[in-house]
C-alpha cells in the first residue's frame, strides 16, 4: 500500500519535468537500438567471411557504418543524459526548497519527534537518491525494457522455437530474484533507520563535544557512535551473506542462456530446422538480450531502496504544517493577551491545565514558579510554537490560530536564553532579514547597550560572527538579541530571562537595555531571578501547569504562599553564594 503510494509520489515528482524525461527516455531507447546495430553488422561480416568470394569492399563499408553507428550512439546517449540530468537537478532543487520551506511551517513538536540527523538525512541524502532515479534509472529503465523486447521479437520472428529456449534461464533467474527480495521492504526500512541513527549519533557526538568533554562523557558518546557503526556494518554483512548465494545463482542463470542455446540450437542446426546464419545470429543476440534483461532485474533491487527514501521525503513534504489563520491585524494593536481555559500537553502529560489569564495592554507580567511548572511553555504558546489542545489564546480578542502566521510573528518578539546567531555580519544579525536601515540598526544597538562594543571590533557592524568570524560572550549575545527586538519594535514581547550574567558590567547593561525594550510593550517575562521582577505589573505564580497565585510583589509577599516561599529559598541561595564567596 505504502509502496504503491511512494511509487506514485516518485512519478508525480518526475512528472514535473516530463517533457525532458520523455526525450531522455526516447534517446536512451534509440541509443540501445543503435547498440544492437554493431552486432547485426558483425553477423553480416561473419557471413561475408564465410562466402567463397569475400568482398572486402562490403566489409569496409560495413566497418564504416559500424563506426558511424558507434559515434551516433554516443551522441544520442549523451543527449539522453543531458536531458535527464537537467530534469533531475531542477526537480531536486524544487524538492529541497520545498522541504526546507515546509519545515519552517511545522510546530516545534516535529523537531522533538524527529532527530536532526533524520531531517538532515532526508533533505540531503534521500532527495539526492531521487536524482539517481530521475537522471539514470528512468532512461536506463526505458532502454532495459525496450531493448530486450525488440531483440526477443526479432528472435521469435527468426525462429520462435529456439527463441522460447531463452525463457528457461529467465524464469529461473526471476525465481531466484523473488527469493532474494522476500522481506526486502522490512530490510530497507531497517537500513534507513540505521542510517538515521548513524547520522544523529555523529551529529550528537560532534555538537555535544564540549559539554561531553566537561563531563568526561566523550568516551561514552564515542561508544554510542562505535556501536551504531558496528550495527550498520553487521547489517550489511548479514544482508550480503543472505543474498550473495541467491545473487550468485541469478548471475549464473542469466549468463547460462548460451548453455541452452548452443546445444539446442546446435541440434536444430544439425537436423536442418535452422540454417547456419540463424544459428550465429541467435548466439550473438541472445547474449545481448540476456544482458539487458539482467539490467532490468537488477533495477528492482535499487528500486526498493529508492522507494523507501522517497517515502521519507514524502513524510516531510506531505506532513501537515501548522495551519496559518487568514486574519490580518491592524498596523497598531492594543496588545491585550488572554489565555482562555487553555490545556496543553506535549505528549500525554498535561503541562498546562485549564489555565486562564488576562494580560492588559502594555502591562508587564512575570511568570514565576518551580522548575518544570510550565513557564517557558506558556510563553511559547503565545507565538504558536505549539498549539493548545483546549481553550484558546487571543490577542486583542482574536484567536491566535485565526491570525496570519506572518502577522502574528510580526507582532511578537522573543528574547530567549539560547540565542541563535547567523553566520553573518553583526549588522545582519541585528537586522534579521528586515529592511531596516543601518542608522536604525545603530540606534537600536545604542539602546541595547551594545553599540560601543560593536564599534570597538575591527570591522564594526560588518564584523563576521560564527565559525569564520568572532565569538561572542553570553551577555553580548543577549544584548544583540535585545537590539534585534528593539529594532523589530513589536508590541508584544516574550522574554525568557537569563539565569546568570557573566559579570556585573554586563548585568547592569542588560538591565538597562531591557528597560528600554520593555517600555510601552505588553510583555511576558519568564522569570528565574526574583529580584528583577519586583516592580512588574503582575506576577503570576505557576505550579504544575496551574496558576496558584497572582498579584503584585507586596500582595504576594503578604499572602505568605508559594511566592513567599520561592523568595525565602531565593534569599537563602543568594546568601549562600555571598557567604561562600
Ligand atoms: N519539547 C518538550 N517536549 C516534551 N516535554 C516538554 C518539552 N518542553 C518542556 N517539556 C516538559 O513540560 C514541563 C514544563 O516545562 P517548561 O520548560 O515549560 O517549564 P519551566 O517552568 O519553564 O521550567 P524551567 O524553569 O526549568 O525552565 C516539564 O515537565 C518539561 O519536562
Amino acid at each position: 500500500m505504502e509502496r504503491k503510494s511512494n511509487f506514485k509520489f516518485l512519478l508525480e515528482v518526475s512528472g514535473r519535468e516530463k517533457n525532458k524525461l520523455y526525450l531522455a527516455a526516447i534517446f536512451s531507447v534509440i541509443s540501445s537500438v543503435f547498440a544492437i546495430g554493431p552486432y547485426i553488422l558483425m553477423y553480416n561480416i561473419i557471413l561475408e567471411l564465410f562466402k567463397e568470394s569475400v568482398s572486402y569492399e562490403k566489409i569496409k563499408s560495413m566497418a564504416i557504418i559500424v563506426s558511424v553507428i558507434v559515434v551516433m550512439r554516443m551522441i544520442i546517449f549523451l543527449a539522453s543524459g543531458i536531458f535527464s540530468h537537467v530534469a533531475a537537478f531542477t526537480i531536486l532543487y524544487e524538492l529541497r526548497m520545498k522541504a526546507v520551506e515546509h519545515i519552517s511551517k511545522f510546530n516545534m513538536g516535529f523537531f522533538t519527534g524527529h532527530t536532526i540527523g533524520e531531517v538532515k538525512k532526508t533533505i540531503n541524502e534521500d532527495i539526492e537518491k531521487l536524482e539517481n532515479f530521475i537522471a539514470h534509472q528512468i532512461p536506463d529503465l526505458a532502454s532495459a525494457v525496450v531493448t530486450p523486447i525488440i531483440v526477443i521479437s526479432y528472435l521469435l520472428y527468426l525462429n520462435w522455437k529456439l527463441a522460447l529456449v531463452l525463457f528457461i534461464p529467465i524464469i529461473l533467474a526471476f525465481l531466484s530474484q523473488m527469493a532474494m527480495f522476500k522481506g526486502m521492504k522490512k530490510r530497507m526500512e531497517h537500513y534507513h533507520e540505521l542510517l538515521e541513527k548513524l547520522n544523529s549519533t555523529i551529529i550528537q557526538y560532534i555538537n555535544g563535544m564540549n559539554v561531553m568533554k566537561a563531563f568526561n562523557l566523550s568516551a561514552k558518546s564515542f561508544k554510542n557512535y562505535k556501536d551504531t557503526t558496528e550495527e550498520y556494518a553487521e547489517y550489511w554483512i548479514d544482508i550480503t551473506m543472505e543474498s550473495a548465494p541467491l545473487y550468485g545463482v541469478f548471475l549464473v542463470l542469466i549468463d547460462s542462456g548460451l548453455l541452452f542455446i548452443i546445444p539446442i540450437g546446435g541440434i536444430m542446426f544439425l537436423n536442418g530446422s535452422i540454417n547456419s546464419s540463424t544459428y550465429i545470429l541467435f548466439l550473438i543476440l541472445s547474449a545481448n538480450f540476456l544482458t539487458s534483461f539482467k539490467q532490468l532485474l537488477e533495477f528492482g533491487s535499487k528500486f526498493s531502496m529508492l522507494l523507501e527514501g522517497a517515502g521519507k521525503v514524502r513524510n516531510i513534504i506531505e506532513q501537515e504544517g501548522q495551519v496559518s489563520g487568514n486574519r490580518t491585524l491592524n498596523e497598531v494593536i492594543e496588545g491585550k493577551i488572554e489565555f482562555n481555559n487553555i490545556t496543553f500537553k506535549y505528549d500525554k502529560k498535561e503541562v498546562i491545565k485549564d489555565l486562564s489569564l488576562t494580560i492588559e495592554p502594555k502591562n508587564i507580567v512575570a511568570l514565576v514558579g518551580p522548575s518544570g511548572s510550565g513557564k517557558t511553555t506558556l510563553g511559547q504558546l503565545v507565538g504558536r510554537f505549539w498549539d493548545v489542545q483546549e481553550g484558546n489564546i487571543t490577542i486583542d480578542g482574536i484567536d491566535i490560530k485565526h491570525i496570519k502566521m506572518e502577522e502574528l510573528m510580526d507582532k511578537i518578539s522573543f528574547v530567549f536564553q539560547n540565542i541563535f546567531m547567523l553566520q553573518d555580519t553583526i549588522l545582519e544579525n541585528i537586522r534579521m532579514g528586515s529592511n531596516k536601515s543601518e542608522e536604525e540598526v545603530i540606534k537600536a544597538s545604542k539602546k541595547a547597550q551594545i553599540h560601543d562594543f560593536i564599534m570597538a571590533l575591527p570591522d564594526g557592524y560588518n564584523t563576521l560572527l560564527g565559525e569564520h568570524g568572532i565569538k561572542l560572550s553570553g551577555g553580548e549575545k543577549q544584548r544583540i538579541s535585545i537590539a534585534r527586538a528593539i529594532l523589530k519594535d513589536s508590541p508584544i514581547l516574550i522574554l525568557d530571562e537569563v539565569t546568570s550574567y557573566s559579570d556585573i558590567e554586563n548585568e547592569s547593561k542588560i538591565q538597562e537595555a531591557l528597560r528600554t525594550l520593555l517600555k510601552d510593550k505588553t510583555a511576558i517575562i519568564i522569570a528565574h531571578r526574583l529580584y528583577t521582577i519586583k516592580n512588574v505589573d503582575k506576577i503570576v505564580v505557576l505550579e504544575e501547569g496551574k496558576i496558584v497565585e497572582q498579584g503584585d510583589h507586596n500582595y504576594l509577599m503578604n499572602k505568605n504562599g508559594l511566592y513567599r516561599h520561592l523568595w525565602d529559598m531565593y534569599d537563602y541561595e543568594v546568601a549562600e553564594v555571598k557567604g561562600g564567596a
